[in-house]
């Protein structure tokens, strides 16, 4: 009989970022790492219709490619009516699965499977790899501070009683980072009475029982949090599963149809004179906070790419099934103050829907980018070597923030009023737009300079012979040895 090649076993969250993020990655597994493997991709009933049709379409896009991919498509099961937070329903949700991707994954044999690959969300199902006698891998698709800070929340539980806002010295330590002032703690850690902040603190001490980790960074990039993994400051007194630094995975490549108007707006414009402002897939403003930056881009005289969306349909309840999540496209007419368009006409274009961000950092016109700072945007910005302004909005996006400027120091700051929404005064856009995109500005010239050495960081990581190809080696062997097949 033919020998099978050992499985890598999926199981990412629903969301764009988290599954695309998870498979281009296994993909480099697959075809980069040495070793013969194939994919199977346990695919969840995602809680919205919008979600689930953006699956699907995900779903028949990659069965197309040729690959050694397979989907197995889970049982649903029931959504949690009475989750307080977004991030509470979702580990819940998935962990309802649990039963199911045990059956599936028992059902393999006599197929090996080399890992288990569960999305952060997903942690605690190290359980059912273990139960099976299959190894387990989590896979981080933020940042390495991000993988910090979770490896580190449950020392932090113990030693930090009150809230992290109420700290005696009014900032955070987490090892492999300068002190992180409380405004910078990630969304779901903000408020300790709440069951995402529980959650939180599970996850991370889930991650400890995984057989690896895998991460969408370079060890160059985040050389303070990665090293204070590995040497054990994380979690004093037990070795944390090895980490693969990979990354950067950008699914890189222009969509491939003809120039997009953004792209050919651009090639009209001197180069680095362009600031691209673009906040996600989540990312939109209230009407007032739009005013507020049409009056900074205004007054600050450069030349912009703004990508501007409406509110989203969906109700924002945790996993309630219909309307959307994702921003409208914005009806310009009735969000920009009057004359705003005429006024700026020729040095400024304002995009109302999705923008084909990859294309548009990767031209030379583009010399800065207010970001909502997710990791995706962060990696696509390095890779093309672009100083950023981060806006953080939700999730972890105020840690990113933080350590893009205090840490990287690949980005200007920019005053977010954490306590308002988030919310940007045009002065302060003002001051950070010109401060990113000014010759003169030392601020500037700084992330600038940074940036440009980051954009050859994540290219050497990945080249031959670089960190990133070295760990995706060392995880190809690490998978191979520790196939096995799943006990029934
Ligand atoms: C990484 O830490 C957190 C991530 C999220 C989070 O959750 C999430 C859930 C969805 O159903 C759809 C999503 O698109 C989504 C996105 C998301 O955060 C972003 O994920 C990106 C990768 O997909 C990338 O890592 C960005 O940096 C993230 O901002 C939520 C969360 O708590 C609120 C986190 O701490
Ligand atoms: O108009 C848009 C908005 C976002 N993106 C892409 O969507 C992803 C956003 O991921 P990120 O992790 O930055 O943030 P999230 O949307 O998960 O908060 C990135 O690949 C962006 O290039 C895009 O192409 N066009």
């Amino acid at each position: 009989m033919a020998t099978l090649a050992p499985a890598l076993v999926l199981l990412p969250e629903w969301g764009a970022g988290h599954l695309m993020s998870m498979l281009e990655s296994c993909k480099r597994v697959l075809l980069g790492g040495g070793e013969a493997f194939s994919i199977t991709l346990l695919v969840m009933r995602p809680p919205t219709d919008e979600a689930t049709s953006e699956v699907e379409a995900h779903v028949r896009r990659e069965a197309a490619s040729g690959l050694d991919i397979s989907f197995h498509r889970l049982p649903a099961v029931e959504t949690p009516s009475d989750a307080a937070g977004v991030e509470e329903f979702i580990a819940r949700y998935i962990q309802l699965h649990a039963p199911h991707v045990r059956d599936a994954v028992a059902a393999m044999a006599p197929r090996p499977v080399a890992g288990l690959v569960l999305d952060m969300f997903a942690a605690p199902m190290v359980d059912v790899a273990r139960d099976l006698g299959v190894p387990s891998y989590v896979f981080m698709s933020s940042t390495g501070a991000m993988l910090a800070l979770m490896l580190h929340l449950p020392v932090l539980h113990e030693r930090i009683t009150v809230e992290f806002d109420e700290v005696d010295g009014g900032v955070v330590d987490v090892p492999g980072l300068p002190p992180v002032p409380p405004a910078f703690m990630p969304c779901p850690v903000v408020d300790k009475k709440s069951p995402n902040y529980t959650w939180f603190v599970h996850l991370g001490d889930r991650f400890m029982d995984a057989t690896g980790i895998i991460a969408n960074t370079a060890d160059a990039l985040e050389p303070g949090p990665l090293a204070a993994i590995a040497d054990g400051r994380s979690v004093p007194g037990r070795a944390a599963p090895p980490v693969y630094p990979i990354g950067p995975v950008i699914s890189l490549g222009s969509s491939g149809k003809s120039e997009h108007e953004c792209v050919a707006w651009l090639d009209g414009q001197p180069v680095a004179s362009v600031v691209f402002l673009c906040f996600g897939s989540m990312g939109w403003f209230e009407a007032a906070q739009v005013v507020e930056i049409t009056e900074a881009l205004e007054r600050s005289g450069h030349r912009f790419l703004w990508v501007l969306r409406g509110p989203p349909t969906g109700n924002g309840e945790a996993g309630a099934p219909d309307g959307s999540e994702h921003p409208t496209d914005a009806n310009l007419d009735e969000l920009l103050p009057e004359g705003f368009l005429e006024r700026t006409k020729g040095r400024g274009l304002v995009w109302p829907t999705w923008a084909p961000q990859k294309d548009i950092l990767a031209h030379a016109a583009v010399g800065g980018f207010v970001t909502h700072g997710g990791w995706n945007s962060v990696l696509e910005s390095l890779w093309h070597g672009v100083p950023m302004a981060p806006w953080p909005l939700y999730a972890e996006q105020h840690l990113n923030a933080f350590e893009l400027v205090a840490d990287m120091g690949v980005a200007v700051p920019l005053k977010v009023d954490r306590k308002r929404d988030n919310f940007v005064e045009a002065a302060g856009l003002e001051r950070t737009v010109r401060s990113l995109m000014d010759g003169e500005s030392e601020e500037g010239r700084k992330a600038r300079e940074k940036a440009a050495e980051m954009k050859a960081v994540c290219r050497n990581a990945v080249a031959d012979g670089g960190s990133s190809h070295a760990a995706l080696q060392r995880l190809s062997v690490a998978l191979h040895r520790g196939a096995a097949v799943p006990k029934k």
